[in-house]
């Protein structure tokens, strides 16, 4: 379909389309024989109700951000989850709304499990890890959470929309959009029904190696095409960073058996280099050879957020509901991730401070 000035324009549409909005849609001479004639006569003309409506919703949110990714299992929803418990460490007032409605995991990343969303005369109310962070979920629709949601475009249409339209956020600072994986109905249909409102842009998270970036440039392209901006892509998972304490040493066998020396070289550097045991190990586990993130950003042109690394702390938390910035235990993810979300979070108010001046 295309966009013209009176409406939108089917691919099937007789030339000289007056637009399936315009006043003389179906109604005009060169609407003759056209296989939509009849249904452009008789639609109800006008902007949608349901934008409308979600514009109104969406009028006391300041900032929408898209989280983004390829690929799934890139940890796209642990870093939604993450810059929503961030954001709301920082006094914001914040929303997640998880729209992958295939597989909602927000829920259990935020430690939600089990809740049930409630309806208020103002609409459906979020449910609330902390007064200033609320969330919206499928995954709280689910009779069981191990139940699959097989629903055709129109059904995911049909909810994304309801969430935008009928949830009550009340005044937000920060709405995070955790999307599903790729480039979908979902994505469509959250981009169109957003756009009018204004979408700050959307965050990108990879994993270094090339089968992850090749979807990311689509990602990025995807982006490009309907009028997102890309406020920056986070390589995830980006080196396995972990203190040298919590390794395991085991010695294989030729005949394949683990013979487990952890005591032994833990009473070794003990005893010879105590410090050693402070420091902590990185090693590279997906192939970063081609540059990595940082590299395909400065080819397309779209900002790079910086590099979490895979922390099984922050793995630990994301699995037990927990913000990684509350005590000291993601110390190899957590500072990593903070820099990104200051980063994030400055531009975001520059820009903002750029529309007042
Ligand atoms: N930096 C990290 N270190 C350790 N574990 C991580 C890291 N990032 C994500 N994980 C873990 O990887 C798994 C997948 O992450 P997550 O669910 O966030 O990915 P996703 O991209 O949202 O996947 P999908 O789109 O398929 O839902 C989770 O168990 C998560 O806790």
């Amino acid at each position: 379909m295309e966009n013209g000035s009176n409406g939108e324009i089917p691919e099937d549409a007789n030339e000289h389309c007056p637009g399936t909005q315009s006043e003389s849609a179906g109604k005009s001479d060169s609407c003759a024989g056209c296989p939509n004639q009849e249904a452009c006569a008789t639609a109800p003309k006008g902007p949608d109700p349901d934008l409308v409506a979600i514009a109104e919703r969406m009028a006391t949110v300041k900032h929408k951000i898209l989280v983004l990714s390829g690929k799934g299992g890139v940890g796209k929803s642990t870093i939604s989850a993450q810059l929503s418990f961030a954001l709301a460490a920082m006094d914001f007032q914040v929303g997640l709304l998880d729209i992958d409605i295939c597989g909602p995991s927000i829920p259990k990343m935020l430690g939600l499990e089990g809740q049930d969303i409630h309806q208020s005369n103002l609409g459906w109310s979020p449910i609330y890890v902390e007064s200033n962070l609320g969330v919206m979920s499928i995954g709280f629709m689910l009779p069981h959470p191990d139940e699959a949601v097989i629903w055709r475009g129109p059904r995911k249409n049909g909810i994304i929309k309801q969430f935008l339209k009928d949830v009550y956020w009340g005044e937000l600072d920060f709405l995070v959009v955790d999307a599903p994986p790729g480039t979908s109905d979902e994505h469509i249909s959250i981009v169109q029904f957003l756009q009018a409102t204004g979408i700050d842009g959307a965050i990108i998270v990879t994993t270094p190696q090339q089968v992850s970036l090749i979807d990311v440039r689509k990602e990025v392209s995807f982006c490009k095409k309907v009028g997102i901006n890309v406020l920056g892509v986070v390589e995830n998972m980006s080196g396995l960073s972990q203190p040298l304490s919590a390794f395991q040493f085991k010695r294989i066998t030729m005949s394949g058996e683990e013979e487990d020396l952890t005591e032994w070289v833990m009473s070794c550097l003990k005893e010879k280099a105590p410090e050693v045991l402070n420091l902590v190990a990185c090693s590279e586990v997906f192939d970063s050879s081609g540059g990595g993130a940082a590299k395909m950003c400065s080819e397309m042109g779209v900002p790079f957020l910086g590099k979490v690394p895979l922390d099984p702390q922050l793995c630990k938390a994301a699995e037990e509901g927990r913000s990684c910035f509350s005590d000291n235990k993601c110390g190899a993810s957590a500072p990593s991730l903070k820099r990104i979300i200051e980063k994030l979070v400055s531009a975001q108010m520059a820009e903002r401070m750029d529309d007042v001046a």
